[in-house]
């Protein structure tokens, strides 16, 4: 039977950088996980794309995802609803690729209860100063809506000790190389590799 992939799950703060290390970690050429896309409500940004940054929901569609039991995990943020889709994580776990969650931490706590031996990865800023000018920065919210973000991001750093690895993101490439090398040692750990190995003095006795 083919051996299950990891499930890997990057979370943190608001504006701390998950979907600029999400999307640093996808443009290496040797990327090997598989990125699991949310549903959300939220109306999509400037550039946005339906099926490639996000399936874009209205609340009705997204109430129906959860009757209908469709969402893995989901959590209401900021004044939207965000879940990650649960047939395309467990159809890509089962064919034995990693995936790949960039959520915020309810889920990640969700996550956490129903896959305890997925990989929980928290991203932090190198200061809260340096967090909120990257949230004015990015200018896509509004004054009141960045203060609740920073709200939020108390809060959600307050939960951080819940997480296997806590990773600075002080530089994304330097992030990008801390997420590669803990995934890394996770699959020794796990025995996914260390099973190749020990499989090879079998063969070769
Ligand atoms: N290491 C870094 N150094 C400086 N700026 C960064 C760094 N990483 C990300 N940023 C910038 O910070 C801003 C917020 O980044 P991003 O949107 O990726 O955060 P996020 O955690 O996904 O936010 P949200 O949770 O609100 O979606 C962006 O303008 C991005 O360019
Ligand atoms: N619980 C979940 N959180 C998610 C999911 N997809 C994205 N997110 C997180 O929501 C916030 C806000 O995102 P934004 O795109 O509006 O800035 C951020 O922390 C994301 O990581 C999900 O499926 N479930």
């Amino acid at each position: 039977m083919k051996e299950k992939g990891l499930l890997i799950v990057l979370s943190g703060p608001s504006g701390v950088g998950k979907g600029t290390v999400r999307k640093a970690v996808f443009s290496r050429p040797d990327a090997q996980f598989e990125y699991s896309i949310s549903a959300t409500t939220r109306s999509p940004r400037e550039g946005e794309v339906d099926g490639v940054d996000y399936f874009f929901k209205s609340k009705e569609e997204f109430k129906q995802m959860i009757q209908d039991g469709k969402l893995l995990e989901y959590a209401e943020y900021v004044g939207n609803y965000y879940g990650t889709p649960l047939d395309y994580v467990n159809e890509t776990l089962n064919s034995g690729k990693d995936v790949f969650l960039e959520i915020e931490v309810q889920g990640a706590k969700q996550v956490r209860e129903k896959i305890p031996d997925g990989l929980f990865i928290f991203l932090m800023p190198p200061s809260l100063n340096e967090l909120q000018s990257r949230i004015v920065g990015r200018g896509t919210e509004s004054v009141e809506l960045i203060h609740n973000r920073m709200e939020a991001a108390r809060r959600e750093i307050e939960l951080m000790s819940l997480y296997d690895y806590i990773v600075e993101n002080d530089d994304v490439e330097k992030a990008v190389d801390r997420i590669n090398a803990i995934v890394q040692a996770e699959h020794f750990r796990s025995e996914r590799i260390a099973g190749k190995y020990i499989k090879m003095l079998e063969v070769e006795k």
